[in-house]
Order: structure tokens, then C-alpha cells, then sequence
């Protein structure tokens, strides 16, 4: 079900057009990466869905409606945007049990909420003293609140540490894989997300560059194998010979184009050549990333 629908939208403040007729979908249960460098317009995007900015033209809409018309926001989508700003005062448990009761939800829900992002042990602790990685955690946590089955993250692993990011990578997942959410998550950084979208869609200066299933944007035409044998230049000679493109990685190691693993694998077998690795290669994604976003 299409859960998340941007449609030819265009957004500009003054000379800048942030966003250039950008379309796309995100559908439930699946993890969407929205990358692309600094400036690429995911912000402006992000908070047309979220009826922060109006958009020149097209729309964004959530489950067909424009956010503001959806009459229970909180149970419906859940949002953490950059620079989420809390009062510092206040104990994290406290700004939960505060926006449950402005959204019309049981306040019980707010343990549950910094249980399930972590932070049960801090819940009587001020915000003010939290690190950046405990805010995006409690920004996260305001975002489940309502058990919405949409989420609009706009670069939530920002601060995250390592673990924090793995974390993450789990949490989203969880979100879209056994609960059904559909989940659009921004990142101008790929190898934070990479390990965890199902899908991308990539933005340079506005405009909509690549989208598609990661699986296939990572491999595409240029996908290679990598194959290992004490017999390498024997299967180099044979591979060739059936059309394939090889190179000789190390002494017994093969990068081979043009021939997937399974007939690699019978060509080996066929000449009772033994295969000590046979494996797909992605190409570099951040390679990829930077191929579809430089110069434009
Ligand atoms: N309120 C605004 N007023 C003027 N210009 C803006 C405004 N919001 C965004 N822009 C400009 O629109 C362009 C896209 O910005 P946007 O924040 O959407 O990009 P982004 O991809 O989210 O980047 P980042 O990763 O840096 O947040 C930039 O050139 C930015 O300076």
C-alpha cells in the first residue's frame, strides 16, 4: 500500500529551487532512503509532508491526505526532524507525558516510548544534560508515541554513535518489517543507512536522481563476481572464452563481468575446477552515491 506520495513537487525560496518536480512513493513495510548531499532540498521535502512548508506546486501527501488535514497526526505519522528542540528543563519523561496528553493519548504510552528507544534508565533525568545521540533517541521516542504506521525521519542517525547507529539500523527495521510501517528516512551520509533501506531515492540540487530498490542500484549493469580457485588462470582462459570479462584480483583471486555466479559456478564444475569463494560484488556504494549526486 502506498503510504507516502511526493507528485511532481516543486518548492522554491527565492532563486533557489530546493525542490525541482520531485516524485515518489514510499509503500508500507519498507525501510526508504532519502540521500543526497547538503543542499539537496530532503529537508524542504520532508516538511512539505509534514505541511511546514507549502509547496509552489504538486503534493505530498500521506495516505492520500495532506498532513494538516489528517485529523490524529500522532496516530498516524510519526516525525523527528533535525534540530528537534525540547525544553531543557523538563525530564524526558515529562516531554513525552506532554505531548501525549496534547495528542490525546494515554500517558502510559511514555514509558513504553523510552523503553523502546532506551532510555527507561534516564526517563526522571533533565533533558537539558542529554548528549545529541540521547535527544535523536527521545525525538524518536516522541515519534512512537501515537503507533503511527508512517514515519518522516529526516537524518536521525545525526550524533548517533556507532552503536547508536546500529541501533537504529534495527529500530527502523523493526518498524517496517513487523509492524508494517512505512518508513522515509533522510541521510546525507549512505553508509549510514545503506545497511538499512530497502529502497532509495536519490535528490541532487532538487532534482529526483536515481530511485529504485537499493539491491538493484547497487549492482546494476556493472555487478561483478568474485571468485577464488588455485586453478585461476585456467578458469580465466574458460570464462573468457564463454564471453565473460575477467581480471585477475591477487594470484588465485578473480573479479569476472558479464556472467553471474551460478554459471561461473557450472563453468567450474564442468572443467572439475574447485571453488574455494564464489561471491556477488557490490560496486562501492559510496562510489555509487557520489557518481549520481557530483556535477549536478
Ligand atoms: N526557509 C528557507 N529559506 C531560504 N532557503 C531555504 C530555506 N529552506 C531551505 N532553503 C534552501 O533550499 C535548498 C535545499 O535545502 P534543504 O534543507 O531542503 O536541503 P537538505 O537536502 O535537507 O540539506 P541538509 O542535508 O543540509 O539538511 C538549500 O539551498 C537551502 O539553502
Amino acid at each position: 500500500m502506498t503510504a507516502i506520495e511526493i507528485r511532481n513537487l516543486v518548492k522554491s525560496f527565492g532563486a533557489v529551487k530546493a525542490v525541482d518536480d520531485v516524485t515518489f512513493t514510499v509503500e508500507a513495510g519498507s525501510v526508504t532512503g532519502y540521500l543526497g548531499p547538503n543542499g539537496a532540498g530532503k529537508t524542504t521535502t520532508l516538511r512539505s509532508l509534514l505541511s511546514l512548508v507549502t509547496p509552489d506546486s504538486g503534493e505530498a501527501l500521506i495516505h492520500g491526505r495532506r498532513y494538516r488535514d489528517i485529523e490524529a497526526p500522532l496516530a498516524e505519522v510519526g516525525a523527528v526532524l533535525e534540530a528537534t528542540s525540547f525544553h531543557p528543563g523538563r525530564t524526558a519523561a515529562n516531554h513525552l507525558r506532554g505531548l501525549c496528553i496534547a495528542g490525546r493519548l494515554p500517558v502510559k504510552r511514555a514509558e513504553e516510548a523510552l523503553g523502546q528507544v532506551g532510555l527507561a534508565d534516564v526517563a526522571g533525568k533533565r533533558v537539558g544534560g542529554f548528549s545529541l545521540g540521547m535527544r535523536q533517541r527521545l525525538a524518536l521516542a516522541g515519534a512512537i508515541l501515537g503507533r503511527p504506521r508512517v514515519f518522516i525521519l529526516d537524518e536521525p542517525a545525526n550524533g548517533l554513535d556507532p552503536a547508536g547507529i546500529e541501533w537504529l539500523r534495527g529500530f527502523l527495521r523493526h518498524l517496517a518489517h513487523d509492524q508494517g510501517a512505512a518508513v522515509l528516512v533522510s541521510s546525507h551520509v549512505l553508509s549510514e543507512v545503506e545497511q538499512t533501506v530497502d529502497d532509495v531515492v536519490i535528490l541532487a540540487r532538487g532534482k529526483l536522481v536515481r530511485q529504485g530498490a537499493l539491491d538493484e542500484i547497487v549492482t546494476g549493469d556493472d555487478a561483478s563476481v568474485r571468485v577464488r580457485t588455485a586453478r585461476a588462470p585456467e578458469l580465466a582462459d574458460a570464462l573468457e572464452a564463454a564471453g565473460a570479462t575477467v581480471e585477475r584480483v591477487t594470484e588465485d583471486t578473480l573479479r569476472v563481468r558479464g556472467l553471474d555466479s551460478e554459471a561461473i559456478g557450472q563453468l567450474a564444475l564442468d572443467r572439475r575446477i574447485v571453488l574455494t569463494e564464489v561471491g556477488q560484488e557490490r560496486s562501492d556504494l559510496q562510489k555509487v552515491f557520489l557518481e549520481l549526486t557530483e556535477g549536478r
